[in-house]
């Protein structure tokens, strides 16, 4: 194995006892991925906690989906691949049920191009807009074409009735977002019913302009 896959291992552990000892995943749900440097992906297993992940007990699949190694990989590891297959400088992919943006996913009347106003500029700077993915039951495959479609305009998605997943340069890339998101997500949920100013497109292309948009990274 080499350090960089020892160091991928360690740090899947770490960002998902991260997670889960701040309530943002529960249960078995949520997965965690990173794409090595030979295009291998290390995924976490079906049906565990990401609280209990053992560094020694991730699978491992090949770019057309193969097991390589390790147990059973996560229902969505599909989902995973299309989206590196989209996003060819992505190297690590968070899926959460985390409670706010999953309450977001379940509302009426979303927009299917942008389902969270940019209220905050750091909203802004690291998902840009938010489309939302019609419902598909987890592990359905189907899902993979809406994946191919959006994911490269896109390192942050919402699937409906579900959850975020959101890609990343790195795994820490991805964490960052993802727990943007669910932060934006919290407070849309706590203006609900307050009159709010999102920011406006002049502010959103002056922060593109700034900092790059996060459709690129
Ligand atoms: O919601 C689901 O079933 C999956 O998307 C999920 O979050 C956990 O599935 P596994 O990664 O197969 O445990
Ligand atoms: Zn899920």
């Amino acid at each position: 194995m080499t350090d960089r896959e020892a160091a991928a291992r360690a740090e899947m552990v770490e960002s998902g006892r991260s997670l889960f000892d701040r309530g943002l995943a529960t249960g078995s749900s949520g997965n965690i991925s990173v794409r090595l440097e030979d295009g291998t992906i290390l995924i976490t297993p079906t049906d565990i906690s990401l609280g209990a992940l053992d560094p020694d007990a991730i699978a491992k699949v090949d770019a057309a989906g193969a097991v390589i190694g390790g147990p059973k990989p996560s229902k969505e590891a599909f989902l995973h691949r299309a989206i590196y297959a989209a996003r060819p400088a992505a190297q690590g992919i968070v899926h959460l049920h985390a409670t706010h943006s999953a309450a977001i996913s379940c509302m009426a009347g979303l927009s299917p191009d942008d389902c969270l106003p940019p209220l905050t500029a750091y909203f802004v700077m690291k998902i840009g807009r938010l489309p939302l993915i019609p419902y598909h039951r987890p592990g359905d495959e189907r899902l993979t074409d809406a994946i191919m479609r959006i994911a490269p305009d896109h390192p942050a998605m919402l699937l409906a009735n579900h959850g975020p997943i959101v890609s990343g340069a790195s795994l820490r890339h991805a964490m960052n977002r993802i727990e943007e998101l669910e932060e934006t997500a919290k407070l849309f949920l706590l203006l609900r019913g307050s009159p709010t100013s999102p920011l406006t497109p002049d502010q959103i292309d002056d922060l593109d302009a700034t900092f790059g948009a996060a459709s690129q990274s």
